[in-house]
This record gives C-alpha cells, structure tokens and sequence, in this order.
C-alpha cells in the first residue's frame, strides 16, 4: 500500500479504542494492536505541534476545525481564559495569535504536556497554566486582592444562599497551582510549593487592559479591536496582563458532558467596579439529544448564570451518535450576572 511505505517507519504503535469514557480526565481507553505500548506522540494542527501521551491526556483530531472555527473570532490583543484546556489545542493557537491566555486543566498530566506544547510552539509567554478544577481556577482568577482594596471576597458579595465554599487566600492559591514546564519538572520545587514554601509564582504586573478603557460591542461575538501601539510586535511583545479581575474577552468551556453545570461558577464572579469594558464571551459545549432544544439548553445556562441570556448562538459542532449532537453556546455574559451589574431579575423560569 503506498501509503503505508510513505508513513513506514514513522507509525510505531497501531491502537484500537476500546469501550466509552468514563474518567473524569476524559481519557479513553486503548488496546495495542501492533508495536510498541509507548503512546508518546506528536501532533500537528493548523501549524502548531502538540507532544501527548494518548494514555494519559484528552485528544481528539476530529475538534480541529471547531478548534480553528472558535480562535478565528478572537483578536490578537484578547485575553482567553480556557477553563478545561487539555494539552492546548485553544490555548496554543491562541496565543499564537497573540492572544494572553489562561489555561487550566485538573489533569496534572494535561497541564505537563499544555506547558510542553507552549514552550515547543514558542508561546509561553503568553500562556499561563493551571492545575486546579474548573470552579476553583475561575473563582481564583476573578477574586480581586486585598491590595486593589477589596477587602473582602467578590463572593461574599452575593447573598448567603449563594455562597459556595471559598477557599481563603484564593489568590496565593491560584499562582500556587500556576506552574511553568520547568517547575513541572522540578519535583524539588513542586514540593516547596504543596509544603507551601513558595507562597506566588513571580508576577509581572503591567496591566493592558487599563490604558484600554470602557469598549463594548453587544450582540457581536467579534469585540471591537482596541486602541494599542501598531508598531509593537503581536506575539511575546507586551507583559502579560496580570489582572485578570479586570478584563476577560472569552472564556472557553470544552468539557461537553458537564460544562453547562459549571456556567454558575460566573455567577457573582465578576465585580463591576474594578472590570474594564465589555463583558466576556463565554463558549460553553455541551451536548443535546433528540428530546433537548437550543431553547431547553438556554434555560439551564440561564438558570446556572442566575441572569436572562441575550442572542445566544448555538453551533453545532459535530454529531457524536444518532441522537446526540455536540453545539458550542456562545453568548456574552449578562450583566446581571456580575456583582455591581444590572440587578439580576427573579421571574427566571428553571424548570424544563
Ligand atoms: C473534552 S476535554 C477538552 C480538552 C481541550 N480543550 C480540547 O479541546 O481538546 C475536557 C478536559 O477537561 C478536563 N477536566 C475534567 N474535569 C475538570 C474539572 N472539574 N476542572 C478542570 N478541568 C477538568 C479534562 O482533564 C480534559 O482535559
């Protein structure tokens, strides 16, 4: 067979997928039919190169348009916040891009490997990694420090039969779990850092986002460009955005089977006093099967929000059985949503 001798002697392992995925790290699992028990490969997308193990780690080739389709709406100067990022596939186009991106995985190993594939693509500047699950990186992130004189958690804000368990000192916590490939790989530092030796990862603290100023562009899922210096290089250019409190663009959700579940950890998330500009897209997948509709599926995420969703768009991503079809829902996130925001209306209907 031609195409045999022309991969022949790069394919080193033939495997078989074998049941339904049942682990929470989204891992499936595999039989070796042929070659080495290695699952240690490379991959290309849309001109990245991913390293992963196939044992270890979340992929799937068929998200590869889904992957381009969503990075091809943001602009070069947007900050991304990835909640369930895998080994990058958002994350790194993005950045490459040059876009700022947060990216957060509660699979150590896909965090190892999201590090890796950013050094390797040249974009680790722009990428900051986290190893936390998704409710405790989002609450971290938006917590806004003591130091900006916020002396009191943006949850506790909200009304006591809101509040979730908070963890104290979110925010040493989040750069706790921020970890560079390097670090990754010091097991000696990684240790310092659970013994709590090693209280914040250093920060540069340059914020884009406040000589920005208030923009917004409602009901368009591109955001307006912002005013910057033209003749500053895109990529690896400008210190990262250390304030993400400030100022989000998008926020992904790619984890189909419960990202819907996770909408209201946004809920009370963001303070309208220290936010700059347009609220952030939020691009949550989810599934529907044949007795859902967009409309049933916008009532949940408008239940988890606590707020009415405005022109949500739905795409449909990729069938995924007879009856059951993966959409990305992208809407931007309703200002009732947030705290100091418009008053969040109480007439929300959450039954189905
Ligand atoms: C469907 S994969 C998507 C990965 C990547 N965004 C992509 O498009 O290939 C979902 C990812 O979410 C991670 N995950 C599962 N539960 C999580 C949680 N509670 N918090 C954070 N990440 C989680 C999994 O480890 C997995 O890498």
């Amino acid at each position: 067979m031609p195409h045999l001798q022309k991969n022949y002697p790069r394919i080193k392992t033939i495997v078989n997928k074998v049941g339904s995925i049942t682990n929470e790290f989204r891992v499936p699992k595999f039989e070796v039919l042929a070659g080495d028990s290695d699952m240690v490969t490379e991959v290309k997308q849309y001109g990245a190169t991913f390293k992963l193990d196939y044992s270890l780690v979340y992929w799937n080739y068929r998200l590869e348009h889904e992957h381009l389709r969503l990075i091809s709406k943001f602009h070069s100067e947007d900050v991304v916040c990835d909640m369930f990022a895998g080994i990058g596939p958002f994350a790194i186009p993005a950045a490459q891009k040059g876009c700022q991106v947060y990216a957060n995985d509660l699979n150590p190993d896909s965090v190892r490997y999201l590090n890796i594939n950013a050094q390797t693509n040249k974009v680790s500047d722009l990428v900051r990694a986290y190893n936390l699950d998704g409710r405790k990186f989002i609450s971290s992130l938006m917590e806004v420090p003591s130091s900006e004189g916020c002396l009191v958690s943006n949850k506790e804000n909200l009304k006591t039969s809101e509040k979730e368990d908070m963890p104290h000192n979110t925010q040493i916590k989040l750069e706790d779990s921020c970890l560079t490939g390097a670090e990754f790989e010091s097991n000696e530092l990684l240790r310092a850092k659970v013994e709590g030796n090693i209280t914040s990862v250093k920060r540069r603290s340059e914020s884009l986002h406040e000589e920005n100023g208030n923009s917004s562009s409602a009901g368009n899922c591109v955001p307006e460009r912002k005013k910057r210096n033209l003749n500053k290089p895109v990529i690896g250019s400008r210190p990262f955005s250390e304030k993400p409190w400030v100022h989000i663009d998008h926020v992904i959700m790619n984890l189909p089977a419960s990202a819907i579940q996770f909408l209201d950890s946004l809920r009370g998330v963001i303070n309208r006093k220290y936010w700059k500009g347009s609220l952030p897209w939020i691009h949550c997948y989810c599934f529907i099967r044949s007795n859902e509709t967009e409309d049933s599926i916008k009532l949940v995420a408008e239940a988890a929000v606590g707020a009415c969703i405005r022109d949500p768009i739905f795409h449909r991503v990729r069938d995924v059985a007879p009856n059951k079809a993966m959409f990305c829902l992208s809407f931007r996130l309703p200002e009732e949503a947030c705290i100091g925001g418009a008053e969040t209306p109480n007439d929300i209907v959450t039954t189905l």
